[in-house]
């Protein structure tokens, strides 16, 4: 039986052009990296019919208007062109140099002197994607729910080419039920295919959005799960290039938060951005009011607050960073489930860290194509819905505070509130101040919060650090925090009052074998007699004891 690097070998065709360190001679279409586009035997990307669990076609904003601020109108960006980022794809390793073999051939150069690899045939050969490996520390719910997710989706692919090839690829058809056990850990073999599909094994769409698609995916090598965001256009030269880079560059700068989606990688594909994100498995905010709207729920104060405080925790960081993201809105507010691993140890103070870990649902701002540098803006026009007036007037000098008017507006439709308005009165009357209709009062103290969220004179909205702080959304925390220590001091009363008789019960039990000679003393109960090497106070055994009645003075 052909093993699978005899299979590999088959199918590649090495050529050697060229020592290392010797001149290239790029014109030599034998240099070429030669592939057939993986692009074209892949369906599920590029198929408009694949199906996606949220698609979205209402569109509320125009990408392509961009305001300047009058201070500065020229990009900050020191790449800002598609082609340019190319050659800068980051990081810069062989698999980015296999991503580039995706591009056509005539088009494809080598630039430096190394070995080429020739695919031979591969239209008789297809390419083979490699497989998946498990990663052991990966929650087993987790990895059940993926290796569900891609047994489904094999057999639903069954008919398809592609699905056959595939599944041939990854799964043969004896390993199946066995292919995500540890025990079968894989190793990674270079292929000839894009550096998407090299690496992560689609498993489904989970969103479209206004710049891009959305697939969960689990990455060959670690076993874990991502999002990855590919955009929909081709981006060279398109309006969406400066966004899918604002993204990419505000990910970067931005690090780790554990109210910030975490940015991975990004890289240039078959002239389209594709970006590795954390993978956040409660959706996002959005679908969440959908469900609860579905299903008659409301999110409860002690909810809206919990939210309100975390995306200001985000929001804190990001403005801190001098970023603004410009685009806050429930489909941009991310979830996560579980406490993440990531969320410990990342936080501004440990106090931040104990709380992320408490909660049951964490909320992670995301989808930074918006984000801009707070001292010179360059401001892309957003979400219509959520765009504070001073905005729309050009009047960029208090950049973060757009960002908390948005979030108000976002806590009210988590609160229940009728879908925004795109413009007309309605659209002014908020922002007059005028708080809409919700369906379930809200306590004062947290109604008057949100009305200043609102507040047309963006100097009485709160900042993120303000709200960070703010006593209505911290006395959630405050009376947990109280109900905790409560219970904490409950169960040590509990156990002093344990111990205490234990030690009644082990005076007693030293005294009893003197008893006949001391009748005044009260008999011990005869089940509280301490067996030998019963632990008592102190966590030491039982000794002999020498006080009797002769230590009374008897
Ligand atoms: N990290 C993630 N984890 C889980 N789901 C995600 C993630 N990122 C995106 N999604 C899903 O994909 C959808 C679109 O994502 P995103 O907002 O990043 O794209 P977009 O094209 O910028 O959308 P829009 O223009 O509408 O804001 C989200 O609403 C969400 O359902
Ligand atoms: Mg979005």
């Amino acid at each position: 039986m052909a093993t699978l690097s005899d299979e590999i070998s088959q199918q590649l065709d090495f050529t050697s052009c060229g020592e290392e360190g010797s001149s290239s001679d790029n014109s030599s279409d034998d240099c070429a990296f030669r592939i057939q586009s993986p692009r074209i035997q892949s369906p599920m990307i590029h198929s408009p019919s694949s199906a996606c669990r949220t698609p979205r076609v209402q569109r509320h904003r125009s990408r392509s208007k961009t305001l300047c601020s009058p201070l500065q109108c020229t990009s900050p960006i020191p790449y800002a062109s598609w082609s340019k980022l190319r050659l800068c794809d980051s990081p810069s390793t062989p698999k980015s140099l296999l991503s580039k073999s995706s591009q056509p051939c005539s088009s494809t150069k080598i630039s430096h002197p190394q070995r080429t690899l020739r695919f031979a045939s591969a239209a008789a050969n297809p390419v083979q994607a490699p497989s998946v490996n498990v990663n052991p520390f990966t929650p087993d719910t987790v990895r059940r729910n993926s290796e569900q997710q891609w047994k489904n989706r094999c057999r639903s692919d069954n008919d398809g080419d592609y699905g056959r090839r595939l599944k041939h690829s990854l799964i043969s058809s004896e390993e199946d039920d066995e292919a995500f056990l540890p025990s079968k850990r894989r190793a990674v073999q270079a292929f000839m295919l894009s550096r998407y599909e090299s690496e992560f094994l689609e498993l489904e769409c989970i969103g479209v959005g206004e710049f891009g698609t959305v697939y969960k995916c689990v990455k060959r090598l670690d076993g874990c799960l991502y999002a990855i965001k590919r955009s929909r256009q081709p981006l060279a030269g398109s309006a969406d290039e400066q966004l899918a880079l604002k993204e990419v560059y505000a990910h970067a700068v931005l690090g780790h938060h554990p109210h910030v989606v975490r940015y991975y990688s990004a890289w240039a594909e078959d002239d389209h951005m594709i970006i590795q994100n954390e993978y956040c498995d409660g959706g996002s905010l959005s679908d969440v009011i959908v469900t609860k709207e579905v299903q008659g729920e409301l999110f409860s104060e002690a909810e809206l607050r919990d939210l309100l405080l975390q995306v200001s925790m985000g929001l804190k960081y990001i403005h801190s960073s001098g970023l603004v993201h410009l685009d806050i809105k429930p489909s941009n507010i991310f979830i996560c489930q579980r406490p993440s691993t990531s969320a410990a140890g990342e936080g501004e103070s440990e106090e931040e860290d104990e709380r992320s870990a408490s909660a049951g649902v964490i909320y992670k701002i995301g989808d930074l194509g918006h984000v801009t540098s707070s001292s010179s803006p360059q401001v892309e026009e957003g979400d219509s819905r959520f765009l504070a007036r001073e905005v729309l007037h050009e009047e960029f000098s208090q950049l973060p505070k757009a960002d908390i008017f948005a979030l108000g507006l976002t806590i009210l439709l988590a609160a229940g509130a009728a879908p925004l308005p795109q413009n007309g009165n309605e659209w002014h009357s908020l922002r007059e101040g005028t708080l809409p209709k919700l369906p379930k009062e809200l306590s004062p103290p947290f109604r008057g919060l949100l009305q200043l969220l609102l507040d047309p004179d963006l100097t009485k909205r709160p900042s993120a650090r303000e709200l960070c702080k703010h006593t209505v959304l911290r006395e959630d925390r405050t009376g947990r925090v109280a109900a905790e220590l409560r219970r904490e001091l409950n169960v040590e009363k509990f156990r002093t009052a344990m111990l205490e008789k234990e030690l009644q019960e082990a005076r007693q039990a030293a005294l009893s074998p003197k008893q006949h000679l001391c009748p005044w003393l009260k008999p011990a109960k005869m089940g509280s007699l301490p067996r030998a090497g019963k632990r008592l106070v102190g966590g030491r055994t039982v000794r002999s004891m020498s006080f009797g009645c002769s230590g009374y003075g008897v």
